[in-house]
């Protein structure tokens, strides 16, 4: 019997997308983002000096062939990765689905492209539509909505918190993904009126196809400034058909999620979900590489290289987290069984030195551990589904091809 272990690593791109031409931050293509490769480069250029030093230390997924899928997918080396020949399974995986968001990686990763367009609100003053405004301040039971517009979550916080507090409207904004976000403070406007409007107003989003409605809570005040809290919660529409979770489950195996998997499938195909900071969720993911079920699949998603550096362009702290996390991963690397298979890759591109705020859209590496060393090459993210599925013998679906 075998297990499986699936890791995201969201927004760890590796560059090279051969699609990068069409996907914008603001007006500039995102042609030559690249997530880790730049972030190599400002660290051992001494760009990157908050709270760590010197070059990327990544020892542990650069073992695996980090630094070799970097050069891979984009041609270019990774200062400080990729001297050593690799002892795991490692590639790039190039995505088909038309978005460059979290829903459309992490679907196209467990088998499913996004058949559709979703639908994008545009970068204008009023971003929205006045029947959709209308219907969220009706649902609010206010007068009218702020925002309305593009935006980055902290930066409106800044900007808006007071007018929030003061008119009691909610704070409605959304980004070059397919998303209706609305933030409100956790006290003054109440953090179940919040929940229960983005899941009263979901429906009207999703039949937009718009992917997610995102809750946005926050506390503070206008003296000590505002911040987001841990209760963010995304209502995202259903994957349009069956995915990697459901071939697990369809075949006795357990389905664990571990941090936004759940959100991002809708629970479809998951038994248990746990969720928190991506510390506690390594702590997750390193229990259940001691516990795990055979015929299971563990299904991780560690999401603060994205919101928390990816979204604010920090280079230091992205490059902080990725050796935080890479010291974590090593240990529970280690304690793999025989029969086991992690996989780790990610949903998207990040690049914390690019233009806008916006995800990247970039190829992303694909790293084996438990079967062995060699080059997948350039793979596709099914490909991922498809080799999880065929390492617990299951029928595989859809277009993927496995590379085991
Ligand atoms: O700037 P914040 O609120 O973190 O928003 C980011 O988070 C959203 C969902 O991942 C993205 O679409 C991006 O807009
Ligand atoms: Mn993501
Ligand atoms: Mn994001």
């Amino acid at each position: 019997m075998s297990r499986a272990f699936l890791v995201v690593m969201d927004s760890v791109g590796i560059g090279g997308a051969p699609d990068a031409d069409r996907f914008f931050n603001g007006e500039v293509p995102d042609t030559g983002a690249n997530t880790v490769g730049h972030i190599a480069r400002a660290c051992a250029d001494g760009r990157a000096e908050q709270g760590r030093s010197g070059p990327l230390c990544l020892p542990n997924l650069d073992a695996l062939g980090l630094g070799a899928a970097v050069h891979l997918a984009s041609g270019e080396a990774a200062p400080g990765l990729g001297a050593a020949t690799p002892v795991g399974l490692w590639g790039a995986a190039s995505e088909v689905s038309r978005g460059k968001d979290t829903p459309s990686g992490h679907w196209e990763l467990a088998g499913l492209p996004v058949p559709w367009e979703w639908h994008y609100f545009p970068d204008t003053l009023p971003a929205f539509p006045a029947d959709l405004t209308q219907a969220v301040a009706q649902a609010a039971g206010t007068q009218g909505i702020l925002g309305n517009c593009h935006a980055s979550g902290t930066e409106i916080l800044a900007r808006l918190g007071a007018e929030h507090l003061r008119s009691g409207w909610p704070i409605c904004y959304t980004s070059a993904d397919s998303v209706f976000q609305i933030a409100a403070h956790e006290e003054a406007f109440g953090l179940e009126r919040l929940l229960t409007l983005c899941r009263d107003i979901a429906p009207t989003l999703h039949a937009m196809k718009v992917g997610r409605v995102i809750a946005r809570p926050f506390v503070g005040d206008a003296e000590t400034g505002f911040t987001r809290t841990g209760n963010r919660h995304d209502y995202a529409i259903t994957p349009p058909g069956k995915v990697l979770t459901d071939w697990v489950q369809d075949a006795g195996g357990r389905v664990h999620a571990v941090g936004k998997i759940g959100d991002i499938f809708s629970m479809q195909g998951i038994d248990d979900v746990v969720k928190g900071p991506d510390a506690d969720l390594m702590a997750h993911l390193g229990r259940l590489v001691d516990t795990a079920e055979e015929g299971s699949l563990s299904f991780a998603n560690f999401v603060e290289f994205d919101s928390l550096y990816g979204h604010r362009r920090d280079i230091s702290g992205y490059a902080r987290a990725l050796e935080v996390f890479d010291a974590a991963i090593g240990p529970i690397l280690r304690r793999l069984r025989p029969g086991d298979l992690m996989i780790l890759t990610a949903d998207h591109g990040n690049d914390p030195s690019w233009s806008g705020t916006d995800h990247t859209r970039e190829r992303v590496p694909v790293l084996g551990a438990g079967r062995g060393a060699g080059a997948i090459g350039q793979a596709g993210f099914t490909d991922v589904a498809a080799s999880i599925a065929d390492h617990l013998g299951l029928e595989t679906h859809g277009p993927g091809q496995s590379f085991l």
